[in-house]
């Protein structure tokens, strides 16, 4: 299953909300669809909503009737739409900016076709470029996944949260691939349930051999001695490793640490924002109070109840063993190390 497909003058989306239950593909022929789909996660995880991104703007161009003149200030509206659609990704913010550097480049390029050109060609370069580190992570991570071992997963950090192949769970496919008898305990990650509908699906589509486990389980497993290790994905690394991910990942990360389980974040570097010194300056995405309240729907809870719901938390470097990324592992101290990857070609 791909997250998205690109296909030539609109953006093919798996509509990730409706899964597992409903397989449904739209056609987002306008970049306002595209901030849309962001916004409701049809399409959802950090490297896939960059990919997104970078077609929404290309549709943007597409849909732009002007003269040449006009296009500048058109799609700075455009990039503020899209901008505005989810705030902690840094994969979002990431792709923008390769494609409005793309778009300046063009200053001198008379013919609006020839700059719809060029951007499209730069939003395939961003899908390959995901495509091609998603392997090289799954490369790198397998050197670290021992034969058998019982790995926890939270969220979903795969095939469907990239362009292809995922991020932790492209470690895990990689594992698998390379003939190790591992098992995946993947949490049910309430409440949009990523785990329970999206990771399951995947994992089962590949036979990769799945258990899944309430959210509240995780610890039980880790103090029956049932998880050898951790490896969740990453929506933004700061400079010195502190990590957001998916709501529940630093409950996960504390868990392991107090029994001594490694826990590895997986993630390719257009994950790392090295403008953020630490987590406190990742702003934390809080989502609808209602996607707490009901579950596809059916009321959970009383409609009068009040609800926090926010989408991420963060994970301090402290309890991270290691970054697991397309250009190797880094380990603490990671405002270092992390540093020297990014310098690394
Ligand atoms: C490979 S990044 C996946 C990352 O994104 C998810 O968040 P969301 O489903 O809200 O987009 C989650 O944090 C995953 O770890």
């Amino acid at each position: 299953m791909k997250s998205i497909e690109w296909l030539g003058n609109a953006l093919r989306i798996l509509d990730q909300s409706k899964l597992p239950v409903e397989i449904l593909y739209r056609d987002a022929v306008s970049y306002e669809s595209v901030a849309e789909a962001i916004e409701n996660m049809e399409v959802r995880g950090a490297p896939a909503i960059g990919a997104a991104v970078a077609y929404g703007f290309v549709l943007g161009a597409l849909e732009y009737q002007g003269d040449r003149d006009g296009l500048p200030s058109f799609m700075e509206k455009v990039q503020s739409r899209l901008a505005e659609t989810r705030p902690t990704a840094v994969n979002l913010f990431w792709a923008l900016r390769r494609m409005e550097d793309r778009l300046r480049e063009c200053w001198d390029m008379d013919d609006l076709d020839d700059v719809r050109r060029v951007l499209t060609e730069e939003a395939n370069r961003i899908a390959e470029d995901d495509r091609r580190m998603n392997r090289l992570i799954g490369e790198v991570g397998n050197e670290i996944v021992p034969d058998k071992a019982n790995i926890l997963t939270h969220c979903n950090a795969g095939a469907l949260a990239t362009v292809e192949y995922g991020t932790a769970l492209g470690v895990i496919r990689s594992a698998h691939l390379a003939g190790k008898m591992i098992h995946v305990y993947a949490d049910e990650t309430r409440p949009l349930l990523q785990g329970a509908r999206l990771t399951a699906l995947e994992l089962l589509e590949e036979k990769i051999p799945v258990t899944l486990i309430t959210d509240n389980m995780a610890g039980y497993l880790m103090q029956q001695g049932k998880i050898d290790l951790v490896i969740v994905g990453a929506d933004r690394i700061a400079a010195n490793g502190d990590t957001a991910n998916k709501i529940g990942t630093y409950s996960v990360a504390v868990l392991a640490n107090a029994h001594g389980i490694p826990f590895y974040v997986a993630a390719p570097t257009s994950t790392i924002d090295l403008k953020v010194a630490n987590g406190q300056e990742i702003p934390i995405e809080e989502r609808p109070a209602n996607e707490v309240r009901e579950c596809f729907g059916v009321s959970v809870a009383p409609e009068e109840v009040k609800v926090f719901n926010p989408a991420f938390d963060v994970t301090p470097a402290k309890y991270i063993t290691g970054i697991i990324t397309e250009k190797g592992m880094v380990t603490a101290p990671y405002s270092v190390n992390l540093l020297k990857l990014m310098v690394r070609s």
